[in-house]
């Protein structure tokens, strides 16, 4: 297998002797494959983490290769606003006036250059082969003037010279987050009262901008880690059910290949649990997860829920995203009543019908950055906006759901106030049936996982 670090050196041999003058080099595949991901995330809207394998098989890259292209496009893509301020700053006009073509095989020049171990006459040398093979001569010498002048500074000198001196500004830049995204996580953390705001800021889009490794959970009853462990696995310690592993793919191992482990982050398993460990007198016997799909959540639910002589309905407005939920609880069926397709808000069960239910809502997904590299420049404050009134109604049709006595846990992946604690206090400030009993907000710079949030709120019986 190739050194990453050696990529881009000519090929050895004779170059003269008479003979007709070589083709010129072509760009080499894992070069070409990185930039078939950022051309078709930006043209397309394509999402990395799904893009990537296809792209993978095409170009025949696999071990180390592949290594190195994900690092590349998912590094890249992450760290874009740093880059291309930098970019502006080498180039002879503003980012914004260079070719997106050309500003894509840039981006992935100076993440090399800056981020990855590759020396820089290859990290250069490649991205002009690059551009010259897919745009063209004239924007290749481009290309070769820009990295050069990259080169010469490593990327905290290149931090410290550019970066703004406003707190939030200077995070946004030096660790490449839209501004409005860094002012909602800001204030979101804010909300926790920590000792060192500035720190913890730093500590979490750090945290945002590293890629997380693969988290399994050993579903109960199931699986056990223990077999999870013995398959390369590493318990975290923080969840019963949570196994860490180092590398590698984790369908080729056979508890999850059969569905009785699976891939799921260990907020995810935490929010799941706190549903499952709520105290409820009397009737336990009907759970319902209303948004169910793609169903990471219902499987840990239905496991927990056969263990604890109960069944789980799960909803979901999409029917393909239902599939999925069934596809997804193959092995825990003992402890599933039924998928079904519908709107959340117009239930097709009568009031009270549950004993606990899960809003897992849909929401902004600002608490998981570090999994998807182009969502944090995807996403707007206006979808934010846009969501609340769902999440709310969500919240209402689950607390008309549940009996009294019954619990319903309030789930999101996203830290923003305005989608969790603000969808709470008003659902509360329109009822006086309902308690809240706990409140969570995990950080990936804290706990090791997504910034989930849940609220555990009560139906009270007086
Ligand atoms: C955050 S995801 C749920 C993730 C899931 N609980 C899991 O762990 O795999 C939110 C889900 O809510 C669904 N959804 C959106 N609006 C809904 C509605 N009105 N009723 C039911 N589900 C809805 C979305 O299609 C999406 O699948």
């Amino acid at each position: 297998m190739a050194d990453p670090r050696s990529r881009g050196r000519r090929p050895s041999g004779p170059t003269s002797g008479g003979h007709p003058p070589k083709p010129r080099p072509a760009a080499d595949p894992a070069r070409l494959a990185a930039y078939d991901v950022m051309t078709a995330v930006r043209v397309d809207g394509a999402y990395t983490n799904l893009l990537l394998p296809q792209v993978l098989r095409k170009y025949d890259l696999s071990g180390r290769d592949a290594g190195f292209v994900t690092e590349l496009v998912s590094g890249t893509i992450r760290r874009q606003g740093t880059y291309d301020v930098i970019i502006g700053a080498c180039a002879d006009r503003p980012q914004m006036k260079i070719e997106a073509k050309v500003l894509d095989a840039l981006r992935l020049g100076v993440h090399q250059l800056l981020a990855m171990r590759v020396p820089p006459h290859a990290a250069i040398s490649t991205t002009v082969t690059l551009v010259r093979s897919t745009v063209g001569q004239g924007p290749a010498g481009f290309t070769n003037a820009v990295l050069r002048r990259v080169s010469e500074k490593p990327l905290e000198e290149w931090i410290r010279l550019l970066a703004p001196t406003k707190v939030h500004e200077f995070a946004a830049f030096a660790h490449s987050h839209p501004l409005w995204v860094v002012d909602a996580l800001a204030e979101a953390l804010a909300a926790t009262k920590p000792v060192d705001m500035r720190a913890e800021l730093d500590a979490l889009l750090a945290a945002d901008n590293a890629a997380p490794k693969v988290m399994l959970v050993a579903r109960p009853g199931l699986a056990s880690i223990d077999e999870l462990v013995t398959a390369g696995g590493e318990p975290t310690g923080r969840s019963p059910y949570a196994v860490e592993l180092a590398g590698g793919d984790p369908s080729g191992i056979t508890a999850v290949a059969e569905g009785r482990a699976g891939v799921q982050d260990e907020g995810s398993q935490r929010v799941a649990l706190a549903l499952a460990a709520a105290a409820v007198e009397g009737r336990d016997e009907r759970w319902l997860d209303l948004c169910s799909g793609p169903g990471g959540k219902t499987a840990l639910l239905a496991a927990l829920a056969a263990e604890q002589g109960a069944v789980v309905v799960a909803n979901e407005r999409q029917h393909h995203r239902a599939r999925l939920v069934v596809e997804g609880t193959r092995a825990a069926t003992a402890g599933l009543a039924g998928v079904i397709t519908g709107d959340g808000t117009r239930p097709a069960w009568a009031p009270g019908s549950f004993d606990r239910i899960l809003v897992d809502a849909p929401c902004s997904g600002l608490g998981a950055l570090r999994r998807r590299p182009e969502a944090r420049w995807r996403k707007t404050p206006a979808e934010i906006d846009a969501l609340v009134p769902l999440q709310r109604q969500l919240l209402g049709t689950a607390l008309d759901s549940v009996r009294l006595g019954g619990v319903v846990v309030y789930a999101t992946c996203s830290p923003v106030l305005a989608e969790t604690r603000h969808v709470v206090e008003a659902v509360l400030a329109e009822r006086d049936d309902v308690v809240l009993e706990q409140t969570e907000q995990l950080w990936p710079h804290r706990d090791g996982c997504d910034a989930m949030y849940f609220a555990v709120l009560r139906r009270s019986t007086s």
